[in-house]
């Protein structure tokens, strides 16, 4: 698992922006060491907004933080942890889904841990009333553009994948996901009539040059660390949007010279996944494409509550989150899978604070629960012990205490 994890992103993001940005980068570490002073010696101090959401969102984030903290504490972290209301918990509240507050909390945070965001009940509010556009809001305002999604399939959870042992087995892949752009930022959209008086609803697929190649950077990094190999999925047959990121990629493609890129279309990258995902090593791909490809790549890793991500820009508190929905059909009922928001916290540690060991210790503890047998029911099979939400946090959390060290 930490071979998927081993490249630090937000080194990365300092190393490829030149001048001013390095600067900003910088800037946006101060505030932590300014904290960190007001530890005791060995003690690092961070603040980390907790944003639980809806669905099964709290339920997770409760194990998750628990977790966290855990891991952290071995290694000298303080925590101090601030919980506040997003998506439809914010709009019952307060009539908003990113109330003030918890954008300044999350703000002035040095990382933002995130459960999940909507549900039934909110299914049918106006759009400037749906939990969601916390997210887009959250996202966009933190200009947390490369969202980093691994998916690996662990040898633990081999007989959980939907695929044929042989299919899924050593599957090992980076999809970079493009995060503030693309059909789910850009205008003109909305709902209107046109000429026949018949309603019509549109968006816009939009990506500036600028975009594209901070994404594209980002991706040949990440690749660069791996295995070498670039796979950019795009809609070029189609899309002008995807003739630039095609014509932007390759134009990239020369600052890295050690890295392979291949260009892929979007259906055929959708059949790919399924017929042989051990092709792929780093995807880049924009918005849209990349929300989709990696709901599918999931289940080749075993459940959707397996997967989780890092949303980072260039300075400020990167966004955590597992890829996941708020599964509103199996919330409240302690069956969710908590290890993808167990995985954003290591990702929190190693991507936002660069506390690479605590991440180690969640993602070996992780490993560990595992190993003993223990699985919610979206990754059981036979012969495992089947447990829920809480019971595999608690399982996770003695196995960080227990201080194990597990190589896969
Ligand atoms: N990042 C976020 O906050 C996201 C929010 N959503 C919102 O979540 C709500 C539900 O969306 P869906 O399309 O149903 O997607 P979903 O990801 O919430 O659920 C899809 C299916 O996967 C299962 N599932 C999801 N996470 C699981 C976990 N940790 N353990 C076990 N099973 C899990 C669910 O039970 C459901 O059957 C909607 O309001 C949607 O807008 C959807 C995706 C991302
Ligand atoms: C709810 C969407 C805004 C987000 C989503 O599905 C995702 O980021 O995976
Ligand atoms: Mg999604």
């Amino acid at each position: 698992m930490t071979a998927v994890l081993q490249t630090n992103i937000r080194l990365s993001l300092i190393n490829i922006v030149p001048g001013k940005c390095r600067s900003l980068a910088d800037q946006s570490r101060a505030p932590c060491r300014i904290r960190c002073s007001a530890a005791s010696p060995g003690e690092k101090r961070f603040n980390i907004a907790l944003l639980p959401g809806d669905g099964i969102g709290p339920e997770v984030i409760s194990v998750a933080k628990n977790v966290l903290q855990q891991a952290g504490s071995l290694e000298g972290l303080e925590f101090n942890f601030q919980e506040m209301p997003v998506g439809g918990a914010a709009l019952d509240l307060v009539g908003v889904p990113l109330p003030e507050e918890t954008w300044s909390a999350a703000k002035q945070s040095d990382a933002i841990l995130l459960g999940a965001i909507g549900g039934y009940k909110w299914d049918n509010n106006e759009r400037h009333q749906r939990p969601e556009l916390a997210l887009i809001y959250l996202r966009r305002d933190l200009k947390v553009f490369a969202n980093l999604r691994p998916a690996t399939v662990l040898p633990q959870l081999v007989d959980s994948s939907t695929l044929k042992r042989e299919v899924a087995e050593g599957v090992d892949m980076m999809i970079v996901r493009e995060l503030t752009g693309g059909i789910y930022f850009g205008e003109p959209r909305g709902i209107t009539t046109n000429d026949n008086g018949e309603e019509v609803g549109f968006n816009t697929e939009i990506y500036a040059v600028h975009e594209i190649d901070r994404i594209a950077r980002v991706a040949f990094e990440t690749a660069r660390k791996r295995r070498g190999k670039l796979c950019s999925v795009d809609k070029a047959n189609v899309l002008d949007a995807s003739v630039l990121w095609r014509k932007r990629v390759t134009a990239i493609a020369s600052e890295y010279p050690d890295v392979e890129l291949s260009h892929m279309y979007v259906d055929n990258a959708a059949m790919q996944l399924i017929r042989d995902p051990k092709q792929f090593d780093t995807i880049v791909t924009n918005n849209i494409f990349g929300d989709i490809l990696s709901d599918e790549a999931s289940m080749i890793t075993g459940s959707i509550g397996m997967l989780p991500s890092a949303s980072l820009g260039v300075s400020g508190p990167g966004l955590f989150e597992p890829i996941h929905g708020s599964a509103p059909d199996i919330a409240g009922q302690d069956k969710a899978n908590p290890l993808a928001t167990i995985l954003s916290a290591a990702m929190l540690l190693k991507y936002g604070l660069g506390e690479e060991k605590a991440a180690k210790r969640i993602e070996d503890a992780v490993l560990d629960a595992l190993n003993k047998g223990f699985r919610t029911g979206d990754i059981y099979s036979p012969g495992n012990k089947l447990v829920g939400c809480k019971e595999m946090g608690e399982e996770v959390l003695k196995s960080v205490d227990s201080k194990v060290t597990v190589t896969v």
